[in-house]
């Protein structure tokens, strides 16, 4: 029996985590939680799994309190953000496994949240490293020669800068193939999210980034690759479900039976693949840059691009306009001279205050 923190129960990684535990009562067990706004649901989930008001946790701080105080195996981390930082801090230092769904805080934290790991310790959620994490037992580490995640492209796949600067909210939440929360489909339609994944990618895999390849493939259903040094290519296959990562994440390396479905191979499908329109999606290249500078230029990039994608949502600013702040903060930061988590925190807050300022002015 695994027991888990769920923390961002009320979310979608979170909501998704809980059904695959409801559905294995024997294997896994809730014993912490932790939302934000919806209080409702989460004071209904801590009914449902028997947990008092102690085990229940509201906020970034008060997440990380728990994770600090509750015995647990694994600690899932679905929270949107950097706040999540915290909370996977908390866990590595606590010596627990961690379900990494929060890319963020390993982006933010760099170097310094790898010190934190012991290997294997963190276990990745997002579907491109859980794909990559299982592509990875067929060789050695030093036969590995590539990875290649995929990106669905989003819905702007195909579209023009001029189209990009027209597009609305609605459109951007309407993600071709996976049903996430706002900011993380928001990062997909403008590929900022494939970019953090590159540098989370490299951090989590140790692979430089010129070994690290995107390619856009619209079905979702190969959920990316590792190429061997023997020129094999090693892809893990299934139809989008969040559920399949998640149940590994918590339970890694055992697998539990019928989590999600598999592929019909009794049906006809077409799987196709193609190169990323950089010239029109210019984040990939700026987060592989940042990946490469490293320092604090990865928050930086991550925090503008979250004030960024709050002002698009509340109307402040265009969605094209995501990638100039983005781009025009992590020009003007001037990075720390050591990195620690205190001047981590010192380069969101700058950027955060630049962003805001940016886009007060467009
Ligand atoms: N959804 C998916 O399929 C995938 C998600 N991910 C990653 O997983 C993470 C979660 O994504 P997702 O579940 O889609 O997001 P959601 O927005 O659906 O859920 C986010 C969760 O975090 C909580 N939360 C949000 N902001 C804060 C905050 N400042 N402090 C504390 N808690 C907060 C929310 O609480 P409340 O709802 O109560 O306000 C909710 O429980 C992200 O890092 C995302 O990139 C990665 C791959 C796939
Ligand atoms: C499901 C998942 O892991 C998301 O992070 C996914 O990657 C989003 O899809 P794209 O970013 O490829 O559009
Ligand atoms: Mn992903």
């Amino acid at each position: 029996m695994r027991e888990v923190i769920v923390i961002g129960s009320t979310g979608s990684i979170g909501t998704q985590a809980l059904e695959v535990i409801r559905a294995n009562p024997d294997r896994l067990k809730v014993v912490g939680l932790s939302g934000f706004r919806n209080l409702d649901l989460l004071r209904a989930q801590a009914e449902e799994f028997g947990l008092t008001e102690s085990k229940m946790a509201v906020g970034p701080d008060a997440a990380a309190a728990l994770v600090r105080s509750q015995s647990c195996d694994v600690v899932l981390n679905g929270m949107t953000g950097s706040a999540g930082l915290a909370v996977t801090v908390a866990a590595l230092e606590r010596g627990r496994t961690l379900a990494l769904a929060n890319k963020e805080s390993l982006i933010v934290g760099g170097p310094l949240v790898k010190q934190l790991s012991k290997p294997g310790q963190i276990v990745p959620v997002d579907s491109e490293h859980s794909a990559i994490a299982q592509a990875m037992l067929a060789g050695k580490n030093s036969e590995v020669q590539k990875l290649i995640l995929t990106a669905s492209g989003g819905p702007f796949r195909g579209f023009s800068k001029a189209q990009l600067a027209q597009v609305t909210p609605a459109q951007a939440l309407r993600h071709p193939t996976w049903d996430m929360g706002k900011v993380v489909t928001t990062n997909s339609a403008s590929l900022v999210n494939k970019g953090l994944e590159v540098i989370e990618a490299h951090l989590l895999f140790d692979v430089p980034f010129e070994r690290i390849e995107v390619t856009v493939h619209p079905q979702s259903v190969v959920h990316s690759m590792v190429e061997f040094v023997d020129g094999s290519v090693i892809a893990q296959c299934s139809p989008p479900d969040m559920k399949l990562p998640i149940a590994l994440g918590m339970m890694w390396p055992e697998r539990l039976a019928g989590v999600a479905q598999a592929v019909d191979w009794t049906k006809s499908h077409t799987w196709t693949f193609e190169p990323v329109d950089e010239a029109v999606f210019g984040s990939l290249r700026l987060a592989r840059e940042v990946g490469m500078a490293g320092s604090t230029f990865p928050a930086v990039y991550n925090a503008s691009n979250e004030q960024a994608v709050e002002a698009f949502h509340a109307g402040a600013l265009r969605f094209d306009q995501i990638f100039d702040v983005i781009e025009s903060c992590v020009s003007q930061h001037v990075p720390t001279a050591e990195l620690s988590l205190a001047a981590v925190l010192e380069a969101e807050r700058w950027a955060r205050v630049t962003a805001d300022s940016l886009i007060a002015n467009l």
